[in-house]
C-alpha cells in the first residue's frame, strides 16, 4: 500500500505542474476568486495587452467598498471606492468572466459568495487576492490567499509559484456546550497557539467536535486560521459537506456528481498520515470567548477577567499587554462582564451565514438593543433567506438594523465605521487597532454573543440567555 497521505499532500499532489530545483512549485489552480479590491491587478494584466486566461475558473463579486446603506453603486460618494466596485464588473465582462455585480442578488462577501454558488468544493486549488480565502478550506478545498502580483500571475496563467507549507492538525473533540460556536473554537484555538501559532503550516482541524460542526461552523473556524497565522484551514468533507452542496449553482450535476463524489470520498486524511504538528482541545471546555485586546490571540472566557500584564512571562510581552489595554481602555481584573458596549456589528466573512444570523435573532428576540447594531448579511442570497425567515423583522423590532451585504465595518474602508473611543462587539475576525475606525476599540465574539451584548449593553455570557 502507498504511504499514508494528509488531505493537505494529497490536494497539493493534484495540483502540481513542475517542482523546481529551489524549492518552488508550480501549481495549476482551478478557481480563481476575485473582489473590487482585485481591480489593480487586473489593470496590470491590461497594460501588458493580456486578457484572463481562463475566465472559466475565475469569478468576482465586489465586497470591500460596497455601501451596505445602498446597492446601487452611484451612490458610493467616493470617486476612487465607486470606480473599484464598477471596473470589477466591467473587466469580468470584457475577459468572459462570471461576476455577481452590485445589486445583483448574488453579489455579496466573496468568501460567503463562494460556498454558496458551490464554486467552492472538496479537493480544489483555491486562490484568491485576500489573506481571508482560508475559509473555503471547510469544505475540504485547498484555499489560500496570495499577493496583488500573483493575482496578475493567475488571471494571465492559471498558474501560481508556491513553496510548499507544512502539516499542522488541531484535534477537537467532545461535545460543545450550548450557544457555544465555531467562532468561539477558534477563538480558543488561537487563545492556546497564539497569532503566528501556524506559522507556515497548512492547518486541518479534525475530531468530533469539527465532524458535529455545520457547514457554517466550519467555514467560520476555516476563516481565522489565517489569524493562527496559518496558510490555510481545512475540515475533510463529509455528508455534511456533500449536503451542503448538492444542487447548488456551480455544483456537479448527475453523473458527474457521482464522479466528484467517488474523488471526494478519497480526499481524507489517511490514518496513520503522521502532521508536523498536532494539537489538542477538549470541547467541553470552551466557553463563550471574547478579546479583550489588539490581536484575536489576546482572547478568553466571556466569565473571566482583564488579564494582568505583570502576570505575562517576559517583558516584551508585558509591554505588549500594556499597550493593548491602554488603546482598548480596560483595567486588569475587571470582570469582561462588566464591560460596557457602545456599538454591535453581526457580519463578516467570518459570522454573516444565516446559521449566525438565526443564532443572533434567536438571543434579539423580544429584546431590546441597548446601544447601536448592526446586522449585515453576508450576501444578498442570504439576506432574502432570511427576510424569507422573517429574521429581518425580529431584529427590527428588536432595535437593530438590517442592512445591503458588504464587508462594511469589519474594515471600514468603505464609510462603515465606529467613533474614535468607541467599543464595539464585533463578529469579524481582526480586533487590530483602528481596524472599524481610528481609535475604535474592537472586541472579537460570536454572532450569539454579539445580539447578547447588544440587548444588554455589555458582554453577558449567553448561555444565561438561550433555552
Ligand atoms: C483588502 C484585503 C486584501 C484584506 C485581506 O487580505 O484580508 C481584507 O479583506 C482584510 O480582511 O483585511
Ligand atoms: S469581511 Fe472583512 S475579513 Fe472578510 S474579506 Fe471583507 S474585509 Fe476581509
Amino acid at each position: 500500500m502507498a504511504d499514508p497521505r494528509t488531505m493537505f499532500e494529497k490536494i497539493w499532489q493534484r495540483h502540481v505542474v513542475v517542482d523546481r530545483d529551489d524549492g518552488y512549485t508550480l501549481l495549476y489552480i482551478d478557481r480563481h476568486l476575485m473582489h473590487d479590491g482585485s481591480a489593480p491587478a487586473f489593470a496590470r494584466l491590461q497594460a501588458r495587452g493580456m486578457k484572463v486566461r481562463r475566465p472559466d475558473r475565475s469569478f468576482a463579486t465586489p465586497d470591500h467598498y460596497i455601501l451596505t446603506s445602498s446597492s446601487r453603486p452611484q451612490d458610493i460618494a467616493d470617486p476612487q471606492q465607486r470606480h473599484l466596485v464598477e471596473v470589477i464588473k466591467e473587466n469580468c465582462d470584457a475577459d468572459g468572466v462570471t461576476v455577481f455585480p452590485a445589486g445583483d442578488p448574488r453579489q455579496g462577501i466573496i468568501h460567503v459568495v463562494g460556498p454558496e454558488q458551490g464554486l467552492t468544493q472538496p479537493g480544489l486549488l483555491i486562490v484568491c487576492g485576500d489573506s481571508h480565502t482560508s475559509t473555503h478550506g471547510a469544505l475540504g478545498a485547498l484555499a489560500f490567499g496570495i499577493g496583488s502580483s500573483e493575482v496578475t500571475h493567475v488571471m494571465a496563467t492559471q498558474c501560481l509559484w508556491q513553496r510548499k507549507p507544512k502539516a499542522m492538525r488541531i484535534n477537537v473533540d467532545g461535545t460543545l456546550g450550548e450557544g457555544i460556536t465555531g467562532k468561539d473554537i477558534i477563538l480558543a484555538i488561537i487563545a492556546r497557539i497564539g497569532a503566528a501559532g501556524a506559522v507556515g503550516h497548512v492547518m486541518e482541524y479534525a475530531g468530533s467536535a469539527i465532524r458535529a460542526l455545520s457547514m457554517e461552523g466550519r467555514l467560520t473556524l476555516c476563516n481565522m486560521s489565517i489569524e493562527a497565522g496559518g496558510r490555510a484551514g481545512m475540515v475533510a468533507p463529509d455528508d455534511t459537506t456533500f449536503t451542503y452542496l448538492q444542487g447548488k449553482p456551480f455544483a456537479p450535476k448527475g453523473e458527474n456528481w457521482d464522479k466528484a463524489m467517488a474523488l471526494w470520498k478519497s480526499l481524507p486524511t489517511d490514518e496513520g498520515a503522521t502532521f508536523d504538528r498536532e494539537v489538542t482541545l477538549n470541547a467541553a471546555e470552551i466557553a463563550p470567548m471574547v478579546t479583550w485586546g489588539t490581536s484575536p490571540e489576546d482572547a478568553l472566557s466571556v466569565t473571566a477577567r482583564v488579564p494582568d500584564p505583570a502576570s505575562a512571562p517576559d517583558q516584551t510581552k508585558q509591554e505588549s499587554m500594556r499597550r493593548a489595554l491602554d488603546y482598548m481602555d480596560l483595567k486588569p481584573g475587571t470582570p469582561m462582564e462588566q464591560v460596557a458596549v457602545d456599538r454591535v456589528f453581526i457580519g463578516s466573512c467570518t459570522n454573516s451565514r444565516i446559521e449566525d444570523l438565526r443564532l443572533a435573532a434567536k438571543v434579539a428576540k423580544g429584546r431590546k438593543a441597548q446601544v447601536p447594531a448592526w446586522v449585515v448579511a453576508g450576501s444578498g442570497l442570504i439576506k432574502a433567506q432570511a427576510e424569507a425567515e422573517g429574521l429581518d423583522k425580529i431584529f427590527r423590532d428588536a432595535g437593530f438594523e438590517w442592512r445591503e451585504p458588504g464587508c462594511s465595518m469589519c474594515i471600514g474602508v468603505n464609510g462603515d465605521t465606529g467613533l474614535p473611543g468607541q467599543r464595539i462587539a464585533s463578529t469579524s475576525n481582526r480586533n487590530f487597532v483602528g481596524r472599524q475606525g481610528q481609535g475604535v476599540r474592537t472586541h472579537l465574539v460570536s454572532p450569539a454573543m454579539a445580539a447578547a451584548a447588544a440587548v444588554t449593553g455589555r458582554f453577558t455570557d449567553v448561555r444565561k440567555m438561550l433555552g
